[in-house]
């Protein structure tokens, strides 16, 4: 199927509209400088390229969040979470941020910051496609990690490692101020989550996904497969009158391609793969938003620009760039 160049979304009211929202956090981790990613993708020029190669209306507030003041003073682990109140406090604030946009019918990029942020995210737009067209939304992780450890099963207790626990409720906190503010509207379903790229998985994490039937590929898959069946295979789990949030974590390219990353795992994606991904999710055209996490300019400070570069053009391919 090939859809005309650039924008095209069944699930949109407003296909050529894109929110953007830049998310200088990095508490789901411990690595400092994740934060300044969004700085360095948008004066690389990233949204620039989206408006003027690309037509999107672009819609940000030219604002950095850093969420500073929503971060408590007071944070102690809980169930070995790390900084388990301040992600929760953004990720709060960041739902509401994505899901202004979404329940409006545009497209939004959250340009990250560490994954932890797609507790935000990706509730955003799970609650808005509820309410706007009754439906529940897909999610489709590229990433080294899974990112579905619950508290119990993390050996690091970083939330960054935890995100799709929460985001399916197999991770559940009553607290309200440790995604206690969960509701069921900003839930996925375990069968609507699809993985690929996955080369880092937990023992605990292995345990949930074949538990729960999640569908996964693997760089193993990718290597029998080749990516375009795989992408085929992921796509069809998922379904043609699925809305689609892409969240994607630099990490799962190969670190040749992306070194500057926090948790760098070899034997990844090559660019081209990670962009085919990104083409294809596009002309389905089902895609509603996508995240881009996980940039750290500040490690391997060699190859940042690289990584950065790798970054847009991943955003660029999910939002309708070609190579013809
Ligand atoms: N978003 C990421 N890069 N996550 C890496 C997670 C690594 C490991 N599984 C953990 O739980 O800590
Ligand atoms: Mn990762
Ligand atoms: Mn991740």
């Amino acid at each position: 199927m090939t859809l005309p160049s650039t924008i095209a979304s069944r699930f949109l009211s407003h296909p050529n509209q894109l929110g953007v929202v830049a998310v200088g956090f990095n508490g789901g981790q411990c690595k400092k400088g994740v934060e300044a990613a969004p700085m360095a993708l948008i004066e690389s020029g990233l949204l620039t390229q989206l408006s003027e190669d690309l037509d999107y209306e672009v819609h940000h507030d030219n604002t950095v969040h850093y969420y500073e003041k929503d971060i408590p003073a007071e944070d102690p682990d809980h169930r070995g979470m790390k900084k388990p109140r301040a992600v929760s406090a953004v990720t709060e604030k960041l739902s509401q941020q994505v899901y202004n946009y979404a329940k409006e019918g545009k497209m939004v990029l959250t340009l990250g910051g560490d994954h932890s942020i797609a507790i935000g995210s990706v509730s955003g737009t799970a609650k808005a496609i509820r309410e706007r067209l009754g439906r529940e939304m897909a999610v489709i992780w590229v990433d080294a990690h899974a990112d579905i450890n619950i508290p119990e099963t993390s050996d690091s207790g970083n939330i960054h490692g935890m995100p799709m626990a929460f985001l399916t409720r197999l991770a559940r906190e009553e607290k309200r101020d440790i995604f206690g503010w969960l509701q069921d509207e900003h839930i996925v379903s375990t069968r609507k989550l699809v993985y690929i790229g996955l080369r880092d998985v937990d023992r605990g994490e292995k345990k949930i996904l074949r538990d729960h039937n999640i569908k996964a590929f693997s760089m193993h898959d990718i290597d029998r497969h080749g990516i375009g069946r795989v992408v085929d295979m992921a796509l069809a789990h998922i379904g043609n009158d699925t809305p689609i949030h892409l969240s994607f974590d630099v990490d799962a390219l190969d670190p040749q391609w992306a070194p500057s990353t926090g948790t760098p795992v070899r034997g990844g994606l090559t660019l081209r793969e990670g962009d085919f991904i990104c083409e294809a999710v596009h002309e389905t055209g089902n895609c509603i938003a996508m995240d881009l996490v996980e940039v750290n300019p500040s490690l391997e400070t060699k190859g940042a620009s690289e990584t950065i570069r790798a970054g847009c053009s991943l955003v660029r391919s999910a939002l309708g760039d070609t190579l013809l």
